[in-house]
C-alpha cells in the first residue's frame, strides 16, 4: 500500500498552479447528460472521483475522452441507460447529480447511495424534498434507490438548510422540467454558479445563481459547447495555509481570489501576509501566528473543507484557538491523529479548543478523508522527525498530485510503498503511545 512520508520542512518558497475544482467537475460532468451535443470541459482534474464518473458515463453510453491537452470531451448523444452502477455511485459523494441530470430524459433513474467522505451524518433529505416537489417518487432498496417521474414539473422549493448538493441537483432537474422552478434558500457556492453558467451557455434559462434565490425556466433542450471549470478554491486554500505552518512564501496561481475571501480574511487575522492579483494569491509568514476563533459556514463563510488544514495551522499559533464546526459537527477525525503527534486539542461537542505552540512530533497517522489528509501533511511539515500518513487513497480523491506540488515548494515529502499489515501494526502502536 502507498504511504506518505514527510519531514519537517520550510521555509517554503514557490508557486503552485491550482487544478480545476473537483466539486464543480462532479456537477458539470453529470450536467452533460442534459445536453444534446458534445461538451468540451477544460480543467477537469485527473483524480479518483473523476475517473469513476468517466466509468459511469461509459456504462450509460456517454463517452468521456481525455484529450492530449487535458480537455475532456463528453458526448451524451448515445446515452441509452439511467441505471447507475451501485458500487460506482457509492464510491464517491456526488453521484446523485445523475438523478437531476437524467430524470427528465429517462423518467426513471436507478442509483446506489452516495458515498464520499464519512462525517457520520450526510443526509439527502433536501434532495428528496426538492425532487419530490417537482413530481419525483423514490423507492429505497438495501443498497440502491430508484427515482421516477413521468413528468418533471417546475416547483417552488424552500430548502430547510443551505445545501450546495441539493441546490445543484434540483437546478439540474429543473433545466428540462416543464415550467418554472424557484429554489429559495439556495447555496451560493461558486460551484453552483459555475454549473449555472455552463448550462446557460448551452441554452438553459437560469437566473440568480450566486444569490439565495435561483429561478429556472424549463426549456425543451440544451445544446453543448465548451466550458472551463473554475479553479479549486479548497486546494488553493490549503497551499496558502502551508506557508503559515512551515514559514516562507507560497503563491497559488490560476485561482479566483474572490472565491477565497473568508479564507484570506482568516489567514490575515492569524498573521499571514497576503497579497493578491487578478488570478494569484501569495501568502507569506515569518512564523509568528496568532490564535483565532473560527466558525465554519456555507459560502461565503469559512468553508468546512478548509477547517481541517486550518486546525493543523492553529497548532502552530501561540494561544488558544477555537474552531466551531457548524456544517459537519463530527468532522474531527483528524484531531485524534494530531494528538498522536503531540497537539494539545480538546473537543467539546462540535468545537475544538486548540492550545497552539505545543511542539509536534512525527508519528504514524491515518488520513480518513481528503482534507484530514491535507491537515496531516501540513502538521507533518511542522513536526520533528518523520511523519508517516496512511489513507493516501482519500487524498487522491481530491488532489491530482499533492506530493509533487508540495515538493515543488520545498516540502520534504515522498510517496512510498509498504506492506499493509506492517502499516496497520505501526498505526496501532502509535495510537497506544499517544
Ligand atoms: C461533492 C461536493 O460538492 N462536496 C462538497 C459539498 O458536499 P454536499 O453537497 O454533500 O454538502 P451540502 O452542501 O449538501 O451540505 C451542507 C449542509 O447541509 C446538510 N444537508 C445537505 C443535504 C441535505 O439533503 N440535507 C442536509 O441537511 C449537510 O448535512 C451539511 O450540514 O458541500 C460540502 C459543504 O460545503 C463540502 O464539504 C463538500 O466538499
Ligand atoms: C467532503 C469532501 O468531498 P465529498 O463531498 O466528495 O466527500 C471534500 O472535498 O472535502
Amino acid at each position: 500500500m502507498n504511504i506518505i512520508r514527510l519531514e519537517r520542512s520550510g521555509p517554503l518558497h514557490g508557486s503552485v498552479k491550482i487544478q480545476g475544482s473537483k466539486n464543480s467537475s462532479l456537477s458539470l460532468m453529470a450536467a452533460c447528460c442534459l445536453c444534446e451535443d458534445p461538451v468540451t470541459l477544460s480543467g477537469v482534474p485527473d483524480i479518483y472521483d473523476i475517473r469513476v464518473i468517466e466509468e459511469i458515463a461509459s456504462d450509460i453510453g456517454m463517452t468521456a475522452q481525455r484529450q492530449e491537452n487535458g480537455d475532456m470531451i463528453l458526448d451524451p448523444r448515445s446515452i441509452h441507460s439511467a441505471n447507475i452502477d451501485k458500487a460506482k455511485s457509492s464510491s464517491y459523494r456526488a453521484s446523485y447529480y445523475f438523478i437531476g441530470a437524467l430524470l427528465a430524459r429517462f423518467g426513471k433513474v436507478s442509483i446506489g447511495f452516495p458515498g464520499g467522505d464519512n462525517f457520520v451524518s450526510r443526509p439527502i433529505d433536501q434532495h428528496l424534498k426538492g425532487l419530490k416537489a417537482m413530481g419525483a417518487t423514490f423507492t429505497f432498496h438495501e443498497d440502491y434507490y430508484v427515482v421516477e417521474a413521468k413528468k418533471l414539473t417546475g416547483a417552488d422549493i424552500y430548502f430547510d438548510t443551505i445545501t450546495s448538493g441539493a441546490t445543484i441537483n434540483c437546478m439540474l432537474a429543473a433545466v428540462l422540467a416543464e415550467g418554472r422552478t424557484v429554489l429559495r434558500g439556495a447555496a451560493k457556492d461558486p460551484e453552483v454558479v459555475d454549473t449555472a453558467i455552463m448550462l446557460n451557455e448551452f441554452g438553459a434559462n437560469i437566473s440568480g445563481a450566486g444569490t439565495d434565490t435561483i429561478r429556472i425556466t424549463g426549456v425543451k433542450h440544451i445544446e453543448g459547447g465548451h466550458h472551463t471549470v473554475i479553479p479549486d478554491r479548497l486546494i488553493a486554500g490549503s497551499f496558502l495555509m502551508s506557508a503559515g505552518v512551515a514559514g516562507g512564501s507560497v503563491t497559488v496561481t490560476d485561482v479566483i481570489p474572490d472565491h477565497l475571501g473568508s479564507c484570506i480574511a482568516k489567514l490575515t487575522e492569524i498573521g499571514l501576509h497576503i497579497e493578491y492579483g487578478d488570478q494569484s494569491i501569495t501568502a507569506s509568514s515569518t512564523g509568528k501566528l496568532k490564535a483565532t476563533r473560527v466558525r465554519t459556514a456555507m459560502y461565503p463563510g469559512f468553508a468546512t473543507d478548509l477547517q481541517q488544514p486550518l486546525t493543523a495551522l492553529l497548532t502552530q499559533a501561540r494561544g488558544r484557538s477555537i474552531i466551531n464546526e457548524k456544517i459537519y459537527p463530527h468532522r474531527f477525525q483528524h484531531v485524534a491523529q494530531l494528538r498522536r503527534m503531540g497537539a494539545d486539542i480538546e473537543m467539546r461537542g462540535s468545537a475544538a479548543f486548540i492550545r497552539g505552540g505545543a511542539p509536534l512530533k512525527g508519528s504514524w497517522v491515518h488520513a480518513s478523508d481528503i482534507r484530514a489528509g491535507t491537515c496531516l501533511i501540513l502538521a507533518g511539515m511542522a513536526a520533528e522527525g518523520i511523519t508517516t500518513i496512511t489513507g493516501v487513497e482519500h487524498i487522491e480523491r481530491g488532489y491530482e498530485d499533492a506530493i509533487r506540488a508540495f515538493r515543488s515548494i520545498g516540502a520534504t515529502i515522498r510517496l512510498e510503498q509498504v506492506d499493509a499489515a506492517q502499516a496497520e501494526e505501526k498505526l496501532r502502536i502509535s495510537s497506544i503511545q499517544q
